[in-house]
């Protein structure tokens, strides 16, 4: 028999490889190990970080070699399923629709056990339900339906309330882009670490994590997004791991943490990763074809497909457990290679037998064996395995033989007679109080606002373009006739207005949705609540949302030749300032609503246009029909337009003729625009704040709300 286990690694040289790459590793600091590593003779306190001349430890044992408290997890009957559209679509044009809507399911009512002080790895094929079992057992499935129960130390830690005992490195992690990486661990450590860590303490731990993640380089890099280039894949990977690691969780979850890297760096994270656990930690990774060295480095092994097991319990018995079905992983072979391509593979591969004869002749013609046994199985069998290919009928054996495994039963065995001392209260998650989140969002957002200075050049390049722009078509309004003069005035009035509060809008729609991934992934991971962040962005933007309507309005009132006292332009600019923000918070609201930029882009002019074909200038209110009057009365536009004519229109026409048949009083401009039964200008301008206040409200309550749904115990 060639099957040898993990034969591989008797090899003198794999051997000689790895100890050269364990050397590697231990020659820079092991901050979650000094213990062992001043058994090796080193004095602890002398180790040193890579690329760095602090002395790593002072003496003091850094809180990652803490041991903490061991949680066993256990998951019970855990099925996901989702509506499967396509399926109840055609079972409703068959009309069959009696059986109600056809469920797709991701996850077959699964068992297991993961723990404590043990590397799991969840292997499977693309689609084999990875992602979702991790998901489903941290808390993170948004949609479908979960049934099923997931126990720590036997205490029921079924869905979200897991989040307060472990971490969730996601596949696709979203950093705000102008943060370094240095940064974002820091921010890290000041809202997730308990007050009673000293600032000392948590930059030791900063220091330590980027030294166990080989961080160095690129410590003092920016994030970067997809149109600034900042730090690789690999090294933004590392650092969501950082920065779930600095809060010290003692169950740790990752999903594809090894994804983007290069063999040696992938090794050097999975290494870090079983060293975490030998202070008790409980740590589940995603993986996807790890190679042999870091196979070798998983404690347990879950192998999926289909939603179901396949196999569950010590990486290195899987080989025995394969080989005894009749699936023998041919020496020097990396197990989760052989895993994937034969024992897993749902699919046949055309030519795949002549090429495993010229590699492997014994191993071609074992599994010739096998698929010849396979193909008989399936003639014999029922007339629903007549279609299924040779994949399909290998997967089902493989789930039944799970089914009937001792090892199996051992699983169920230890599940029954696991861990049931509860979770200690100190091992819960902490977060910082509200006012350290809000004072480091306040820091951050200034900071971001100024290091992308982009969107702020571009909000002042706007100002003066337009505030010109309107000065030079109305320019110096006072030389027409009254009548002249209210067309002319009216329109400038109407546009500083209209477009100070639709380019808030629109301008607001795109940043804030790409701005609120960040914030649903923050807020998941726990950093900070809703208000504080609300709170934070709302007071960054403010300054700016006001300085940039007064100048605009400055520039373009005395080209145009507007009331003349210097109070009557800070009246007017007051006008449209509050526009300007009352736009904000409608932009906020709108992307806050909607998932899709593409829906939000859409849904948008759906709800301005009413604003805008109602606000007082494109139609004589009082043709309009009542339930359509009152639309206006939601319309910042229209407040800011009827207030600033109001202004305006608070003083005799120049150049006006007092014997000719035109009245010089402004108020006839007001009556010719047909706004006759308007409300007081103070009355607008506080009815106006009050849009504003109402919309920022709407806003920060929708936000709370969608936050508190989606992730509610996070
Ligand atoms: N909410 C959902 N709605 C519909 N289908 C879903 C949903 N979530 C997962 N699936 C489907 O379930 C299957 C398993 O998905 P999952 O992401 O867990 O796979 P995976 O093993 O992690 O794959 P990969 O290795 O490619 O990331 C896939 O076919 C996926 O399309």
């Amino acid at each position: 028999m060639d099957y040898t286990g993990f034969g591989i690694y008797s090899e003198p040289q794999a051997l000689r490889t790895s100890e050269v790459r364990e050397e590697i590793l231990r020659s820079s600091v092991d901050p979650i190990q000094p213990a062992r590593a001043s058994q090796r003779g080193g004095n602890h306190s002398q180790i040193r970080i890579r690329g760095s001349n602090k002395a790593s430890n002072n003496g003091r044992p850094s809180k990652l070699s803490e041991k903490v408290q061991s949680l066993e997890l256990v998951f019970r009957n855990l099925t996901f399923s989702v509506v499967d559209k396509k399926e109840t679509k055609r079972r409703k044009k068959a009309k069959k629709s009696g059986d109600g809507p056809a469920k797709k399911v991701i996850l077959n009512n699964l068992d297991g056990i993961f723990r404590a002080g043990r590397l799991t790895a969840i292997m499977g094929p693309s689609g084999a339900g990875k992602t979702s079992l991790l998901d489903a057992i941290a808390g993170n499935l948004l949609g479908g339906q979960i049934t099923g129960q997931v126990l720590v130390n036997g205490e029921d830690y079924t869905g979200k309330k897991i989040k307060e005992i472990s971490g969730f490195v996601f596949q696709d992690d979203v950093l705000l882009a102008t943060m370094t990486v240095k940064e974002a661990i820091e921010q890290s450590a000041l809202l997730r670490l308990p007050k009673s860590v000293s600032r000392e303490e948590r930059e030791k731990r900063v220091e330590d994590l980027i030294a166990l993640l080989n961080l160095q380089k690129c410590r003092n890099t920016r994030i970067g997004s997809s149109t600034k280039k900042g730090v690789s894949g690999g090294e933004r990977k590392r650092t969501c791991t950082a920065m779930e690691l600095i809060a010290n969780p003692p169950m740790l979850f990752l999903d594809e943490p090894t994804s983007g890297l290069d063999t040696f760096t992938a090794y050097t994270v999975m290494k870090s990763l079983s060293r975490l656990t030998k202070r008790g930690r409980t740590v589940i990774a995603t993986i996807h074809q790890p190679n042999s060295d870091i196979f070798h480095l998983f404690d347990d092994l879950l192998l999926l497909s289909g939603g179901n097991i396949i196999y569950y319990g010590e990486a290195k018995k899987s080989m025995d457990y394969f080989s005894r079905l009749g699936y023998p992983c041919p020496r020097y072979s990396n197990p989760a290679d052989f895993y994937f391509m034969e024992v897993l593979r749902e699919f046949e591969v055309e030519g795949l037998n002549e090429v495993r004869r010229e590699l492997n002749p014994s191993l071609a013609n074992r599994m010739e064996e096998r698929e010849r046994a396979l193909t008989e199985a399936r003639e014999n069998a029922s007339e629903a395995s007549k279609g299924k290919s040779i994949g399909n009928m290998r997967i089902r054996e493989l789930r039944a033989a799970w089914e009937a495994s001792e090892e199996r039963a051992g699983m169920m065995g230890a599940i029954e007679n696991g861990n049931k001392d509860g979770v200690a209260v100190g091992t819960l998650r902490t977060r910082a109080s509200s006012w350290t989140q809000f004072t480091y969002l306040l820091r951050r957002a200034s900071k971001n606002a100024l290091r992308d200075p982009l969107l702020i050049s571009v909000q002042a390049f706007k100002a003066v373009f337009l505030g010109v722009l309107v000065g030079l078509v109305y320019l110096d309004s006072n030389q027409y006739n009254v009548y002249v003069q209210i067309r002319n005035k009216s329109g400038a009035i109407f546009f500083l207005a209209l477009n100070s509060f639709f380019s808030s809008v629109f301008s607001v729609l795109t940043v804030f949705y790409v701005e609120k991934q960040v914030f649903f992934r923050e807020y998941k991971a726990g950093y900070y609540t809703t208000t504080p962040y609300f709170l934070s962005k709302f007071l960054v933007e403010l300054p700016y949302s006001f300085l940039f309507p007064y100048l605009m309005v400055l520039i373009a009132y005395y080209m145009v030749g507007l009331n003349p006292p210097f109070s009557s332009y800070l009246m007017m600019a007051t006008f449209v300032a509050v526009s300007s923000i009352a736009g904000i918070s409608l932009g906020v609201l709108i992307a806050s609503i909607f998932d899709q930029l593409e829906v939000i882009l859409a849904v948008t002019p759906i709800i301005l246009l009413p604003l805008l074909l109602l606000s007082g200038i494109f139609v004589n209110s009082q043709t309009l029909p009542d339930f359509l009057n009152w639309i206006k009365y939601l319309s910042p536009v229209y407040y800011a337009t009827v207030g600033m004519l109001q202004v305006e229109f608070s003083r005799d026409f120049p150049n006006c003729d007092p014997a000719g048949n035109v009245p010089c009083n402004g108020q006839f401009g007001l009556e010719n625009l047909g706004l006759v039964d308007v409300l007081p200008m103070g009355v607008n301008l506080i009815l106006n704040i009050t849009l504003w206040v109402v919309l920022t409200i709407a806003a920060y309550v929708v936000l709370l709300l969608i936050t508190r749904r989606r992730y509610r115990s996070a």
